[in-house]
């Protein structure tokens, strides 16, 4: 196995752009650019169901952040007014004022140093127990916002990958898009979180330090926050890089996914071939890759927080210097100097967790791009304002209809014009790869065509809404995919409003029961993924019950019983008998029981050439069962 080096961290500005992903532009800088923000910010819609506890969270990190700048003073208050006065005599300076409120309440209880020692114990107390509020609240209000935004997100990006064209879906792995749905919104989630819980209150906290520090004494203040532009460069140099790997890494962890949910799905052919050390040294060479990545990204977060504690380190020593000095020389009192520099410790954890959130952003703003570029695929079947029947007569017209998958290899047909009456079974022919799955899938509207129309009783197939086309057209592939439930999930699958009788009786007349009464749990039976447990035979009349109980006036059937035996193909075609009955059916099959189910005969010529002349493999006109067997060309 290849470990890569963690030596070949890119350290120059042509290592960064070496490490730039392709696919997503040359010429990006990132870091805490506009391009972050914007693609963040896309997904401002999700918030606004989120506004009343958003504003709720921001209030109580306001709250948390006047806890905190509170906090110092309770000490303040002994060093200056018990042990300076005590001890040096020293009365006057800056601070007095801050600590008044703690003067006034000591003297409800007599001021006298006990007392002040007893409220300055109680103010830590309470400040804390404040904060510790005020933090909870917030985190409440703001986590919970970030999550069910992302709930959202993750529910819509699903709902959208599911009606992306079929052309969309071949050009991309399972995997890749698994992990756009599942690992990029967890993605987002996650930097939600930490916008929710790092940059508002880290924010407010910074701010409001640094308001009170220079209004403590601005001398001292302005020595501290020296630091601040020096902080927030060094993030910004880190978060640069961060980003470069978190996209690669997304992107190499994405084909990993999908390389597991390849294997997975192909298991049975792993098996068979007894391939499992091939696949693990493609695991192997992806992994590799990932990890490669993944070392050079803790490489550089590695690097982060020691940076950023020397550059913080040297404002801390700085106001502790100048600060002392002054305090020696009585511009200003030792409890002002204690208050400062305890600011200054308090602001390192809100810079910390700010410089942390770079990357986090970046990492969130490379997920929402991927998940963008799935929202921003255009999408077939937009609708029509066309009125449409509730039921379609099941006339099929194609006119100069022509399919190129984009593949480079061209076309697979062109110019094929069909027309197709009202109860009429066409058999479709052709050799093997000749486009008789394309030209079904087509019609049934899985492939909008390159050019040319595909119409139903008159209405353009790509065009009509999704939900009544399958409502009119009903489809029985050559190896029907069954979800993991029982028998009868499965057969409602295509109406989930179907009565328990009616899913019975389109089990019985698809020949389901015919095994499923020898099962256990009859119709009640579970089946695996995939339909793991039945035969082809089995899933094929799963296949027609779904179709049956579609009831659509439109039915294809794309080579329905490929690959069963005689007496499973017997049984598969019997329960065709049935679904063909009363309707409008086009059929892919090579074989002759298949058929035999048709009233006419069309042969689809190799590469979409159509002409009159038959092949001579093809059956003669009209066939022994009575059918007429028609090139498409002449139809
Ligand atoms: N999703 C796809 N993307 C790209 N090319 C495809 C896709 N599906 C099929 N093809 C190609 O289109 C051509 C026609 O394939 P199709 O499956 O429609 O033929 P067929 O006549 O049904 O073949 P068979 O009789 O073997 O099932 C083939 O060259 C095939 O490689």
């Amino acid at each position: 196995m290849t470990v890569h080096s963690t030596d070949d961290l890119p350290s120059s500005p042509a290592d960064i752009e070496a490490v730039k992903p392709q696919r997503h532009g040359a010429g990006r800088r990132s870091r805490w650019d506009l391009s972050t923000l914007r693609e963040l910010w896309r997904f401002k819609d999700y918030g606004r169901p989120e506004r009343k506890s958003l504003v709720l969270g921001v209030l109580m990190n306001g709250g948390q952040m006047a806890a905190n700048l509170a906090a110092p003073w309770p000490l303040a208050l002994v060093i200056n007014d018990l042990l300076q006065d005590k001890g040096q005599g020293k009365g006057q300076g800056k601070g007095q004022a801050q600590s008044g409120i703690l003067h006034t309440v000591a003297g409800w209880f007599g001021g006298s140093s006990m007392a002040m020692l007893l409220v300055a114990a109680s103010a830590v107390l309470v400040i804390t127990a404040a904060a510790g509020m005020f933090s909870y609240l917030g985190d409440m209000y703001m986590n919970g916002s970030g999550q069910r935004i992302t709930s959202r997100i993750r529910a819509d990006v699903f709902a959208y990958t599911q009606r992306l064209p079929m052309a969309f879906h071949d050009r991309q792995t399972v995997g890749e898009l698994t992990s756009r749905v599942v690992s990029d919104t967890s993605t987002v989630e996650s930097t939600l979180r930490d916008v929710a819980t790092d940059l508002v209150p880290s924010v407010l906290t910074l701010a409001g330090t640094a308001a009170v520090m220079v209004t403590v004494d601005w001398r001292l203040g302005l020595i501290g926050l020296v630091v601040a532009p020096l902080v927030f460069l060094t993030a910004n140099h880190f978060a640069g890089l961060t980003r470069q790997y978190a996209r690669r890494k997304r992107s190499a962890t994405g084909d990993l996914t999908g390389l597991v949910t390849e294997s997975l799905m192909g298991i049975r052919t792993v098996h068979a071939f007894g391939n499992q050390r091939v696949q693990d040294q493609r695991f192997a060479t992806q992994n590799d890759n990932v990890l490669s990545l993944s070392l050079r990204s803790v490489k550089v977060s590695a690097k982060f927080s020691p940076a950023l504690q020397l550059v913080a380190a040297m404002g801390t020593a700085l106001v502790l210097f100048v600060g002392g000095y002054g305090a020696l020389n009585g511009w200003w009192q030792v409890g002002v100097l204690v208050v400062v520099t305890s600011y200054l410790k308090s602001m390192l954890l809100p810079m910390k967790s700010l410089a942390k959130l770079a990357p986090s952003f970046t990492q969130g703003a490379a997920s929402a791009q991927r998940i963008a570029d799935i929202l921003d695929q255009p999408t077939d079947h937009q609708g029509t304002d066309e009125p449409l029947p509730a039921r379609v007569d099941g006339r099929i017209e194609l006119r100069k209809v022509m399919l190129d998958y984009g593949t480079g290899r061209g076309p697979v047909f062109t110019d094929v014009d069909l027309t197709v009456t009202p109860g009429e079974r066409i058999a479709l022919l052709g050799d093997n790869g000749a486009g008789k799955s394309t030209l079904l899938s087509v019609i049934g509207g899985l492939y909008r065509p390159t050019t040319g129309q595909v119409l139903l009783d008159g209405h353009s197939v790509p065009d009509v809404p999704e939900h009544w086309l399958h409502q009119q057209v009903a489809m029985v592939l050559q190896d029907t995919f069954l979800f993991s439930g029982t028998l009868v999930d499965n057969i409602r699958y295509g109406r989930p409003d179907a009565t328990d009788a009616e899913v019975a009786a389109a089990a019985e007349a698809a020949l389901v029961c015919e095994f499923a009464d020898d099962l256990p749990d009859g119709l009640d039976t579970t089946v695996g993924t995939g339909g793991t447990g039945l035969s082809g035979g089995q899933r094929q009349r799963v296949g027609i019950a779904r179709a049956l109980l579609v009831d659509a006036p439109v039915v294809l059937l794309d080579e329905p019983t490929a690959g069963l035996d005689v007496h499973a193909e017997e049984l598969v075609v019997k329960a065709l008998g049935r679904l063909v009955e009363g309707r409008t059916i086009i059929a892919t099959t090579h074989r002759p029981a298949v058929t035999a189910l048709a009233t006419r005969t069309v042969y689809l010529r190799q590469g979409g050439v159509l002409d009159t002349e038959l092949p001579e493999t093809a059956p003669a006109e009209p066939s022994a069962d009575g059918t007429r067997l028609t090139t498409i060309g002449a139809l």
